[in-house]
């Protein structure tokens, strides 16, 4: 492809972006199986662009509001390219050229816009400083409140480019042996800070081409969400659920740490997701996984199994400010349909009659991607207080070497201060004598 091409597709996918309501991922995804003659080092090339100018998107916004220009898709691409890789107005009139496959010839007013924005910083110290961070008002005044002083630290670094974390299937491999036939390869791949599966990988690339991806010796997987599955703690033999398995990638975690040995079984309200995940089983070579379709977090399976897992895991939906460095796009959609009050009511109903399944002396693990206290900290005191069985295990005991949370109980990750997802889990314990059964009635 020519980069005018590139432009053109980028065009093309903001405009879906914007109107169709998935998150951009699912989008780009779905755009290139249609377009299979796209090759790779062009699929990379596009989706790095397009990942970045929405990293921008406020500011560029900003930038065109400034300069009276309404914010269509093309005069958005231009500000990029003018402010953000700072091309020059001769160039991106070579660009917009309306050859076959490039974007149609700059007009008049595009072509004056260009010059406008030349050498301009794409940061003004007149922006609000909220839009200059990429913050959506929405979260806005919750994540203040959750980073008090470190709110602009926190928020800076959800705008960097997050790296490749993998997570090594040890039902299959070893983290030695994927580490050699990754540098095998030429890529930077080093052991994970923490997750003694993980491997991270500091570079832009193929996903096709990454070794072990196709055969299930490699996942990807964000570095916080291998050591939420962790925190499970499942042991070889346990009887594990994981509530929200959705596509799988923490049940496939668990699953390995059991050593195919155990049940763990992987529920969901969303019958794609779970159709993906076992696949993923398969392809992980895992024997110890089913999945469990359900039709609500009450749906009758929970109670005839209540009482009957050593680990049960509920990853909850949530509004996903966690993993904005990774969908950049996120922070402009979630959660506003919802509400994030609902949202806060489902994680209690979720976690609520997820517990009912949890034997005396067994563990219930609450996590979100997350960043907001409401979804994580008062979520978990709610809990505590209308479930006196159970009490919360400090981190410190389940796991030493997670050190740096901001609450001495519960892990709570942040790009900022540990370079991965922003993740939040608590690990709960049910008295081992089993107390009046209020739960029950859920
Ligand atoms: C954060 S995602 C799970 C991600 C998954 N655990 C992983 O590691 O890849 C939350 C999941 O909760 C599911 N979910 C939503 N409402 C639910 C409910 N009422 N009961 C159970 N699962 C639900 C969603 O379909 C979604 O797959």
């Amino acid at each position: 492809m020519t980069p005018a091409a590139r432009l053109q597709a980028i065009l093309d996918l903001m405009s879906e972006i914007d109107t169709v309501p998935r998150p951009a991922d699912a989008i780009v995804s779905a755009w290139f199986r249609a377009r299979r003659q796209i090759g790779d080092a062009d699929r990379g090339e596009i989706i790095a662009q397009l990942q970045e100018l929405l990293r921008h998107q406020a500011r560029l916004g900003w930038w065109l509001d400034r300069h009276g220009r309404k914010d269509t898709h093309r005069n958005r691409l231009l500000a990029f390219l003018a402010l953000v890789e700072r091309r020059k107005p001769d160039q991106l009139k070579r660009l917009f050229s309306g050859a076959k496959y490039a974007p149609s010839i700059l007009t008049e007013a595009e072509a004056t816009l260009v010059v406008k924005l030349q050498g301009l910083p794409v940061d003004h110290p007149a922006m609000p400083e909220e839009l200059r961070l990429e913050c959506p008002d929405w979260a806005a005044a919750a994540l203040r409140r959750r980073f008090g002083t470190d709110f602009e630290t926190e928020m800076a670094a959800m705008l960097t480019p997050p790296p490749l974390d993998l997570r090594v299937n040890t039902l299959k491999t070893t983290r030695e042996h994927s580490l050699r036939a990754l540098r095998d390869i030429g890529l930077p791949a080093e052991v994970s800070a923490v997750a003694p599966f993980g491997i991270r990988v500091s570079a832009r690339l193929s996903l096709a081409h990454l070794p072990g991806l196709k055969t299930g010796e490699i996942e990807i997987q964000d570095e916080g969400s291998q050591l939420v599955a962790l925190l499970v703690d499942a042991r070889p033999g346990d009887r594990v659920v994981d509530f929200c398995a959705g596509a799988g990638g923490k049940t496939l975690a668990i699953a390995a740490q059991m050593q195919n040995k155990g049940r763990i079984i992987a529920c969901d309200v969303n019958e794609g997701r779970l159709k993906r995940c076992a696949e993923r089983a398969r392809r992980a070579g895992l024997q110890n996984a089913e999945t469990r379709l359900l039709s609500s977090e009450t749906d009758r399976w929970v109670k005839r199994h209540k009482a009957g897992f050593d680990r049960v895991l509920v990853d909850a939906p949530c509004s996903g400010t966690g993993t904005w460095r990774r969908n950049p796009d996120a922070r402009w959609r979630s959660p506003q349909e919802q509400g994030l009050d609902n949202l806060a009511a489902l994680q209690g109903r979720i976690l609520a009659s997820a517990a009912r399944l949890v034997k005396p002396g067994g563990r219930l693990v609450y996590a979100t991607c997350s960043l907001l206290s409401e979804e994580n900290e008062d979520r978990v005191a709610a809990f505590l207080a209308a479930h006196p069985e159970f009490s919360v295990v400090p981190l410190a005991e389940v796991a030493p070497q997670l050190t740096g949370s901001a609450h001495p109980d519960y892990l709570s990750l942040t790009p900022a201060r540990h370079d991965t997802d922003g993740f939040f889990a608590a690990v709960l314990q049910r008295a081992a004598v089993a107390e009046a059964p209020s739960e029950d009635a859920a």
